[in-house]
């Protein structure tokens, strides 16, 4: 399997003397959906930030694709990223929301159309491509947001926390549209959560990472076949992930407190 992104040694050290990052080592292979799984504070955002060229590590390096992700983001349309916010734009409509990134990357608008409806289908919102962000609940502006970043045909999806504002019911739907649209478009795709059932649910591999400095403390491979529903969270198999995964977390800052 080809690389799709590597940290290599990677070091992040903040101005103000915060280290968010300490020798974090992890590689991800095209086609894999892995989660970064850690308490608050422990870097999640700023090893996916600088995956989309927010931000440079203080030493080591990140590669996507074999290459910097500063030039990834000027030259192509590799790289897409989905925040907790939704970030749309109020005086746009849905339509004209997915279709910012289209125009400016320039084309027939016919076809730029087309790919925004098409994607604003995938999502579920066909029928909302006229109205404005206001109308929407915060899951529909959430999936304007998916559709958004899916419209540039992305080979890797950055996402931050992007569920964590929703209700229970919301996110579980969600989730699971999230993981048909991973296995029909076959992109890579690094996630950021703290909840150890999401993680254990849409990963292929989970990161957990330990509290500051914010270090790589395991990587787990989840075993379960896809699709996974979401009955799947009474599989006793997919409980022994979440132990095993709550069990890295815990004894970490266990140990981290201990010192
Ligand atoms: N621009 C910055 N300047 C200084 N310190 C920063 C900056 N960005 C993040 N930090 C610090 O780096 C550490 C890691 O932050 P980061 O946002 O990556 O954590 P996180 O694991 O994503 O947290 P959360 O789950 O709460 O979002 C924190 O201590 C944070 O305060």
């Amino acid at each position: 399997m080809k690389e799709a992104v590597a940290f290599k040694q990677v070091d992040k050290i903040f101005n103000n003397e915060t280290i968010a990052l300490s020798d974090f080592d992890l590689t991800v292979h095209e086609g894999e959906f892995v989660c970064f799984l850690g308490p608050s504070g422990c870097g999640k955002s700023t090893a996916l930030r600088m995956v989309a060229g927010l931000g440079e590590p203080t030493n080591g390096e990140v590669e996507v694709f074999g290459h910097s992700p500063k030039e990834l983001i000027q030259d192509t349309n590799d790289i897409a990223f989905v925040f907790q916010d939704a970030n749309l734009l109020p005086w746009k409509t849905v339509l004209d929301n997915v279709l910012l990134p289209l125009r400016l990357r320039g084309g027939s608008k016919r076809e730029q159309k087309k790919e925004a409806v098409r994607v604003l289908k995938m999502v579920g919102l066909a029928d909302y491509l006229k109205a404005y962000p206001r109308q929407l609940s915060g899951g529909m502006k959430m999936r304007v947001s998916i559709a958004r970043a899916l419209a540039a045909k992305p080979k890797l999806l950055l996402m931050d926390e992007p569920f964590a504002a929703l209700d229970e019911i919301t996110r579980q739907t969600l989730q699971q549209e999230l993981l048909d649209i991973w296995q029909k478009e076959k992109m890579t795709i690094l996630f950021v959560t703290h909840n150890v059932f999401e993680a254990v649910l849409l990963s292929t591999r989970i990161a957990v990472m330990s509290a500051r400095p914010g270090r790589l403390s395991s990587v787990i491979d989840i075993d379960i076949p896809f699709p996974r529903p979401a009955s799947i969270r009474t599989n006793p198999k997919f409980n022994e992930y979440v132990d095993l995964a709550s069990e890295k977390l815990e004894g970490r800052q266990e140990r981290e407190e201990a010192k």
